[in-house]
């Protein structure tokens, strides 16, 4: 056990010392390393000295492209592995630019094409907010006059409602009136003049499956689509 007061000096890097030597020489080296900016030569390319992984690195195979803008050399080294494989994996496509710039053939296609969202804003007092109030507190936004919404309605029936009191549609087998939410529709009133007077399920589902027709419509119900006639 070494004693409180018992302090052991070590030498450190001594000036004959072998690795002391041999760092140096390490800095010598670091201090050559220079990022090129001189002109280029006469034949317009540009010395290089080289890079340690040009050529070859490992099994993969590098191409090198030299080239100069105004005073400045530089160098595109390409060490993309889908140089070598043929078919699919990728290809390099040489410009005469000087660059080489990698292209992959086979790319990621969205599985369907995205549909163009267009929110309408909305006119001062037809938010949804504004919607949800009205259908709590009116007394028959479906236009029912006592009838049940529970009746079965023909497609033929609903193709006559295309007139301002009363615009029907079909959605997933149900039959609203849609006038009421015209001017709430997030989506426009002339969005939802497409579904007027026939079946929109196809068209809402492509617009927007999430939106919950059933509870926002609820009190548009009229009745339920007859699909026997
Ligand atoms: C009864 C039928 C419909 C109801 C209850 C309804 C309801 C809605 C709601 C709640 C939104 C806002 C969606 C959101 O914020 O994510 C919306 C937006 C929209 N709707 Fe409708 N919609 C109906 C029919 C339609 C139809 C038939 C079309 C097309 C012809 C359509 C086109 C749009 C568009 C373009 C938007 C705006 C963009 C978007 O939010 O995706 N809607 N609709």
């Amino acid at each position: 056990m070494a004693n409180d007061d018992d302090f052991t000096f070590c030498q450190v890097g001594a000036p004959d010392n072998q690795d002391y030597v041999n760092a140096q020489k390490i800095a010598q080296d670091i201090s050559e390393i220079r990022i090129k900016d001189e002109p280029s030569n006469n034949d317009g390319t540009s010395q290089s000295n080289g890079a340690p992984w040009e050529g070859k690195l490992g099994n993969i195979t590098t191409s090198k492209k030299q080239g100069t803008v105004g005073s400045l050399s530089f160098t595109v080294i390409d060490t993309s592995p889908g140089k070598q494989a043929s078919g699919t994996s990728g290809q390099v496509a040489s410009k005469d630019d000087g660059f080489s710039v990698p292209t992959y053939q086979k790319q990621i296609k969205p599985a369907r094409k995205p549909v163009a969202r267009a929110k309408v804003p909305y006119e001062k007092g037809y938010s949804q907010m504004d919607w949800l109030k009205l259908t709590r507190t009116h007394p028959d936004l479906a236009g029912l006059k006592g009838q049940s919404n529970r009746r079965l309605i023909s497609i033929d029936e609903v193709k006559e409602h295309q007139n301002a009191e009363a615009m029907w549609t079909v959605l997933k087998g149900h039959v609203y009136n849609i006038t009421p939410y015209m001017k709430f529709h997030p989506g426009g009133v002339d969005m939802l003049m497409k579904a007027v007077g026939k079946d929109c399920t196809a068209l809402f589902n492509k617009y927007h499956a999430w939106v919950n027709a059933e509870v926002l419509m609820e009190k548009c119900l009229v009745g339920i689509l007859d699909h026997s006639k």
